[in-house]
């Protein structure tokens, strides 16, 4: 297993519509996609991007809201009513291998494998597992591009 490209940061809010506004307005933020609804995750979305090199973007910043109550965000947030940094997503070449990878090294993965906001194959690492980082796994989409709207 090789460490891969830091995909994104998951940022937990209540109100994406005013971290759209934290990220524009106090941040600088220049490139935000439009929020959507990820039913299947329990979550909106939107994605803030960073600058990359070579006009490419860098890590996103992924703002993420529960859906509802039962969103797995939502004990996060009852936690955290501000949000804040909730889960970090590093990319690799091979999902399955890495889930193998991941099983044999005794770490609980939550769920199945399933298709992420970027529309490529996902899962996520126990915290208490990984040093307390609740840490998602995320096939490079393929096309090399990273939006997925
Ligand atoms: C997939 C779409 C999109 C994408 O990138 O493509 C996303 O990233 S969507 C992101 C939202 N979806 C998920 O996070 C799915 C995986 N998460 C889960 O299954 C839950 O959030 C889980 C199991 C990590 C925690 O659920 P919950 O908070 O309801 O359970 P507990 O309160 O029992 O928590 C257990 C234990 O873990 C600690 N915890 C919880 N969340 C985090 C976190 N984000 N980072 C670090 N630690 C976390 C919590 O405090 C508990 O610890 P304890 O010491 O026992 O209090
Ligand atoms: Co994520």
């Amino acid at each position: 297993m090789k460490l891969g490209r830091l995909n994104h940061i998951g940022v937990a809010t209540p109100s994406i519509a005013d971290s759209i506004g934290h990220y524009r307005e106090t941040m600088g933020a220049v490139k935000v996609t439009e929020p959507f609804d990820l039913e299947a995750q329990g979550v909106k979305v939107c994605f803030v991007d960073t600058p990359g090199e070579n006009g490419t973007h860098g890590t996103q910043i992924e703002l993420i809201e529960p859906l509802s109550d039962a969103s797995p965000i939502a004990g996060f947030l009852a936690k955290n009513p501000l949000g804040g940094q909730h889960h970090v997503c590093f990319e690799v070449e091979d999902i399955a291998e890495a889930r193998e990878w991941f099983e044999e090294q005794g770490k609980r993965i939550l769920g199945p494998t399933r298709i992420g906001a970027h529309g490529t194959p996902i899962f996520f690492l126990h915290p208490k597992d990984m040093m307390g980082q609740l840490t998602e796994i995320m096939e490079t989409p393929k096309e090399g591009a990273h939006w997925s709207n």
